[in-house]
């Protein structure tokens, strides 16, 4: 089987990141503050572990996914139908005004904190959800934090692990890839995965396919970062890309 190949050529040099000012102001309200990566973290503690969760059975359809290991070192987990095509409208018609309570967030904190199981962790961020039009694209980067905030508590915080949700629409292009983890084996999906051309070999381009998700861990257990887990987002080559990112968090002493 042929995948498409993604050259490194292709991936971001001048991104635009949801950094217009309009864009920002639609979504300050909400639930989801647009932040750029570097944006200072207004919600430590505020996302919770999960005993402050509650159960919202109206809007939360019990959890019907299925997992792809991607990665075993650096973990990385691809997830099908992680949210349903109904959550996924729920979500994106009360985009801009979704409140903190709201049951369908609720639902998904408490997915993703069932998802990380026995991961050491902090509970979650706010979550952010992030929009691309066409040829916008977001350069390599780590989640985790090279200065980890220092929070309230004297506690430091980073990111532990992410969950990248893709809530459609499904453009052409905005692939989401990894630089440093193995490429696809010829029997992987070519629907979801295809393959960096890059001078290493390494590398693999997971597409956004709606409702589907990647999960990946940011830290090793000592609480550094992995540089392993750098990604991008490709261009969007025609349409529109929604996606959301669910960070975990990690504090230490
Ligand atoms: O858009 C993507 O595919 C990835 C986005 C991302 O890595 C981020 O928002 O941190
Ligand atoms: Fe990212």
């Amino acid at each position: 089987m042929q995948f498409a190949e993604v050259k490194p050529s292709d991936i971001a040099i001048n991104h635009h990141y949801l950094q217009s000012q309009e864009m920002n102001k639609i979504f300050q309200q909400v639930l989801v503050p647009l932040t750029a990566l570097t944006t200072p973290l207004q919600s430590w503690g505020i996302w919770g572990s999960a005993n402050q969760v509650s159960t919202p059975e109206m809007v939360c359809g019990a959890a019907n996914y299925t997992t792809e290991i991607v990665s075993l070192d650096p973990l990385a987990v691809y997830i099908n139908g992680f949210m349903s095509k109904s959550e996924i409208a729920y979500l994106r018609n009360l985009l801009t005004h979704l409140a903190r309570d709201d049951p369908m967030v609720e639902c998904i904190i408490k997915r993703s904190t069932d998802f990380v199981g026995f991961i050491p962790h902090d509970g979650f961020e706010a979550l952010q959800v992030v929009r691309y039009f066409e040829n916008e694209r977001h350069d390599p980067h780590f989640d985790w934090f090279q200065s980890p905030p220092k929070i309230a508590s004297g506690l430091t915080c980073n990111r532990a692990a992410s969950f990248f949700v893709y809530l459609g629409d499904e453009p052409e292009g905005g692939e989401t890839c990894f630089h440093y983890l193995y490429p696809a084996p010829p029997d992987a999906d070519p629907k979801k995965f295809s393959n960096i051309n890059s001078d290493d070999g390494l590398g693999v381009a997971v597409k956004p396919i709606t409702g589907n998700a990647m999960f990946w861990m940011n830290l090793y257990s000592n609480n550094t970062g992995d540089p392993r887990v750098q990604h991008s987002a490709l261009p969007i080559r025609s349409g529109t890309k929604y996606g959301m990112n669910i960070l975990l968090k990690r504090c230490w002493e």
